[in-house]
């Protein structure tokens, strides 16, 4: 059997920070969402009768609101100026969740239903995160639990290399994208820079002597210079020379 409307899943990255969202419920999948909310740098406001510990004493942070009363439509009022960017309804009440998806879809707002994936607009996947690196898992509201598994399974993969990895990769990148004008030049480089035998050097805590040398080598002078000699001899860049530096780990 098939949940209603996901088939085909859309899978997006966003960026919450200083939007507005909803959540409804106070309990301990209401917590979750609010702290991956918060993570995320929304401005989230949260309403429910009661809370966890846990988020009251997140109570005092500048971006989040806690309302202490039961679910009603003056919730859409109040904030009727600052639209929610999404809403959550994390209650133990399977009615009152229905009727959020009811009055979010009113409003034409996202709405994530934690006890109807059917009536949601979207659900959230299990995360692991090394730094910029975000892998998400989901099966479409099928199986949490295998989703939760398969991240844990990738979690010991993946490890805290991967986040100077990135790091690396992403300034590295935008140098190139600065200096280096040819787009398939740049794509090509990009390309190359995948194949660095760079993980074995951060493992051993070799990585930033190894980066420093080729920062130095990117950045020198008389590198540019010879870049631009070569330009003007051959009437086109060639910037293997980025790869060659790369290749000589
Ligand atoms: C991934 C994760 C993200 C997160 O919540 O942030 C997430 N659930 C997680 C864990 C988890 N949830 C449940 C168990 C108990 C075992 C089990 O029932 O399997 C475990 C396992 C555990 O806790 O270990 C119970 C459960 N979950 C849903 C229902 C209702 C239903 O299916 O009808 C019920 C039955 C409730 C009941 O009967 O009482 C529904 C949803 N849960 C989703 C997400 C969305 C689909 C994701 C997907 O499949 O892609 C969706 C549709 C809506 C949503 O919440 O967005 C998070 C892992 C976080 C992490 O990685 O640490
Ligand atoms: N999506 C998931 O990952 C997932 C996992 C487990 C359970 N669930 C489902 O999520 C629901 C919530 O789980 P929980 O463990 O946080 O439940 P819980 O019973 O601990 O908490 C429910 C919260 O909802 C609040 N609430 C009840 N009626 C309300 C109303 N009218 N307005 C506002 N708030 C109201 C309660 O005060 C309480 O804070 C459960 O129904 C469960 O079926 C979802």
């Amino acid at each position: 059997m098939e949940l209603n409307g996901w088939q085909h899943p859309f899978p997006v990255m966003m960026n919450l920070a200083r939007r507005r969202c909803l959540i409804v419920g106070g309990g301990p999948i209401a917590e979750r969402k609010l702290r991956s909310l918060l993570a995320a740098e929304a401005e989230v406001t949260i309403v429910s009768p009661a809370f966890t510990v846990g988020i009251l004493e997140l109570g005092h942070q500048p971006n989040l609101i806690v309302k202490r009363q039961s679910y009603d439509e003056s919730i859409w009022i109040t904030h009727g100026e600052a639209r929610f960017a999404l809403v959550i309804a994390a209650t133990n009440d399977a009615q009152v969740n229905r009727q959020i998806a009811k009055d979010a879809n009113a409003h034409d707002v996202l709405v994530n239903i934690v006890d109807k994936p059917e009536l949601s607009s979207f659900i959230l996947p299990s995360v692991v995160r090394r730094g910029k690196l975000v892998i998400t898992v989901s099966t479409g509201g099928a199986s949490p639990s295998a989703a939760r598994k398969i991240a844990k399974e990738i979690d010991k993969t993946y490890g805290d290399e991967y986040e100077i990895y990135l790091e690396f990769l992403s300034e590295t990148r935008l140098f190139i994208q600065e200096r280096v004008k040819d787009k398939k030049a740049r794509q090509g480089l990009f390309k190359d820079m995948l194949a660095w035998d760079l993980m074995p050097l951060i493992r051993e805590g070799k990585f930033e002597e190894w980066k420093e040398k080729f920062n130095l080598a990117l950045q020198g002078e008389t590198w540019m210079q010879s870049q631009e000699q070569e330009q003007v001899e051959s009437g086109r860049p060639s910037w293997s020379f980025i790869n060659e530096i790369g290749q000589h780990v």
